[in-house]
């Protein structure tokens, strides 16, 4: 007979039914009533002892090798669960919005706390929920150890053969340094080549705003007594996509894409497809099985089809990084001025002293893809929050033209070049903030204990920061589901969408820059009308609860030119594109800079 003690109810409710199985099978046999039942469900009786045995083999195998160990004085979610312990917080992925994981462990802070644990298959994770505690276990200089990423099968193994993974997903090492280092020194940091960068932005900027005047359905309004025009822009994010992509092949490979051109919008349409269902299938918060020990890892990646999908995806995205690649290989030797200030020149030039060819790759994969749909999808909603908000659409449009003496056409062709206007990068700022595109962000792994109050968490614990409920804690954000960007006019609280810390958004200042430069240019040229719905709380408008991230459903938008003797006066008759993928030759040169001649070396 067992006599094992557990703490864990399941595992001593069956030992004490299995105890009592063996007592009745010990009676013997007699005549009568109950010795007939007896004989009748005797065999019942074995079948449920070995099933309880088995469970009870589960749970002393579970404890010995499987079940992680729990961090003292930090609360823990109890599981009476073997081997998958708390999972059930992420799978089945969520349907409705209220299911949201971010609302999911928001709720359990009523019985825990904001900081709690959860066992996740062999794992121990951290849950972090509040603004406070994100700061005291991101941000604080005595937690340099929360600088790593966990390495999941899903993303690690099927998505990224050849050991190629984004700058975001690569574990804390001397690969991920110098990496971060090339990147922040060539082109994502505030000093190196921001200005270039901003031009850039400014430019692909304007033709988004031309493609949308050409293709977006129209009707004609009287304002003032005078004929303008209103544009039904269906499709604002996937102008928006062609945009980001544009900067960043620009940025990356120095490659102009030319959207008039059809092939140049299917290979465009084939990125942004690839990169989004990426997004769904890479989701911390959703592959339950990469927590999983593993017998059951494969068998769940082989059975759900993920397997075969993520590896139909990484085909797909070798595809085209490899046409960007060879397209700067082959311009590296006369190459034209965006070819020689892109950041694939200056891996050629580097010539692997700093970077290595892998590094170089696992960089240009993340520029092609981080920011690809955060950065519209905040556009996106930021628009769907003015159209609601017309108030706060009027005081941008007048403070924007108090930074530019009353010029529209001169606010209109130099915003891009410097954030002058604080209550637009306020409005900015709240977009971000309410909208929190990533609600559960990207997940850390200490390398490092860390002590925290009066817990000490060990190296290799995975953390997840609950971004959405930093973002709308109470204590920090007064009404935080209102779209309120006077909150960061004279404020130095910092919104959490970009992450915060040693692994902190590193594209922050790029995105940044490419919504202030948006906002700015949608606000001096258009008036936001009709919103297609009145529905404003990010999680509901969510088509995706389970994902990484939010992708609100399509959200058409009604603009309203301010007027047309503007419009010719900043955009006048420049063409949309005059150039031909691949070759800048023709490309609108910069101000006071000949783009026009290929540049020798
Ligand atoms: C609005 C747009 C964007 C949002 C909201 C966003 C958000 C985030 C978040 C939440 C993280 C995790 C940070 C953490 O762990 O603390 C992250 C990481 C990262 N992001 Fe972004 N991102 C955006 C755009 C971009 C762009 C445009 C780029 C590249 C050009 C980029 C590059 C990266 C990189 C490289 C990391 C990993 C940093 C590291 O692990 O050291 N992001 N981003």
């Amino acid at each position: 007979m067992f006599s094992f003690k557990s703490t864990n109810p399941t595992f001593f409710l069956s030992i004490q039914v299995i105890n009592m199985i063996n007592i009745l099978t010990w009676i013997p046999s007699h005549p009568g009533k109950v010795g007939e039942i007896l004989d009748r469900v005797y065999p019942l009786l074995l079948v449920i002892r070995w099933i309880l045995m088995l469970l009870v083999v589960i749970y002393i195998v579970d404890i010995i090798f499987l079940s992680p160990r729990r961090i003292k004085n930090i609360p823990n979610l109890y599981s009476a669960i073997p081997v998958w312990g708390n999972l059930s917080l992420i799978s089945p992925s969520a349907k409705t919005w209220q299911d949201s994981p971010c609302l999911k462990f928001l709720k359990i802070t009523r019985s825990l706390g904001d900081v709690y644990q959860v066992r996740f298959g062999i794992r121990d994770v951290i849950i972090v929920n509040s603004y406070s505690s994100i700061m005291k276990l991101w941000c604080c200089k005595s937690v340099r150890g929360n600088n790593s990423r966990p390495i999941g099968d899903t993303f690690h193994k099927l998505l990224s053969k050849e050991n190629i993974y984004t700058i975001g997903t690569t574990p804390f090492g001397p690969d991920y340094l110098k990496m971060r280092k090339f990147v922040t020194s060539h082109l994502l940091s505030l000093y190196h080549g921001k200005s270039y960068n901003d031009r850039v932005i400014g430019r692909e900027s304007d033709k988004l705003i031309a493609r949308i005047i050409k293709e977006s359905g129209k009707k004609k309004v009287a304002s003032n007594g005078k004929l303008t025009r209103s544009l039904i822009v269906n499709d604002l994010l996937l102008q928006c996509q062609y945009f980001h992509l544009a900067v960043a092949l620009m940025l990356t490979y120095g490659y102009s894409i030319n959207y008039s051109d059809e092939e140049a919008r299917k290979n465009a349409k084939e990125i942004i497809y690839v990169e989004n269902q990426i997004t769904k299938v890479r989701s911390h918060v959703q592959n339950f099985q990469d927590f999983l020990p593993q017998p059951f890892r494969g068998l769940v990646e082989r059975l759900s089809g993920k397997e075969k999908k993520a590896s139909a995806l990484y085909e797909r995205r070798k595809k085209y990084l490899d046409r960007y690649f060879t397209y700067s290989k082959n311009n590296v030797t006369y190459p034209t001025v965006s070819v020689k200030k892109s950041l694939m020149y200056r891996y050629f030039m580097d010539g692997g002293e700093n970077i290595n060819r892998g590094q170089m790759a696992s960089i240009c994969l993340t520029l092609i893809s981080a920011g690809l749909d955060n950065t519209p999808l905040n556009f996106l909603y930021e628009i769907h929050q003015l159209s609601n908000s017309p108030h706060i659409c009027e005081k941008a449009y007048h403070e924007l033209l108090k930074c530019y003496a009353n010029d529209p056409a001169g606010a209109y062709r130099d915003c891009y070049r410097e954030l002058k206007c604080k209550y637009v990068v306020a409005l900015v700022k709240e977009t971000l903030r309410l909208f929190t595109v990533l609600p559960m962000a990207l997940p850390r792994e200490t390398t490092a204990p860390i002590v925290y109050g009066n817990a000490v968490i060990p190296a290799k614990t995975i953390l997840f920061m609950n971004c959405w409920a930093g973002n709308h804690d109470e204590e920090v954000f007064y009404k935080p589901m209102e779209f309120i960007p006077e909150r960061f006019l004279n404020s130095k609280t910092k919104h959490l969408a970009f992450g915060i810390g040693a692994r902190m958004c590193l594209g922050n200042h790029l995105a940044f820059q490419e919504l202030y430069t948006l906002t700015c240019k949608f606000i001096l040229l258009f008036e936001f009308q009709s919103p297609h719905t009145t529905l404003l709380n990010p999680l509901e408008l969510n088509l995706y609860p389970g994902s990484i991230a939010i992708e609100p459903e399509p959200l058409t938008v009604e603009l309203k030119l301010r007027s047309e003797e503007l419009l010719s006066e900043i955009i006048g008759d420049r063409p949309e594109t005059v150039d031909k993928p691949g070759d800048d030759k023709k490309f609108e040169p910069f101000v006071g800079e000949n783009e026009t001649s290929r540049a020798h070396n």
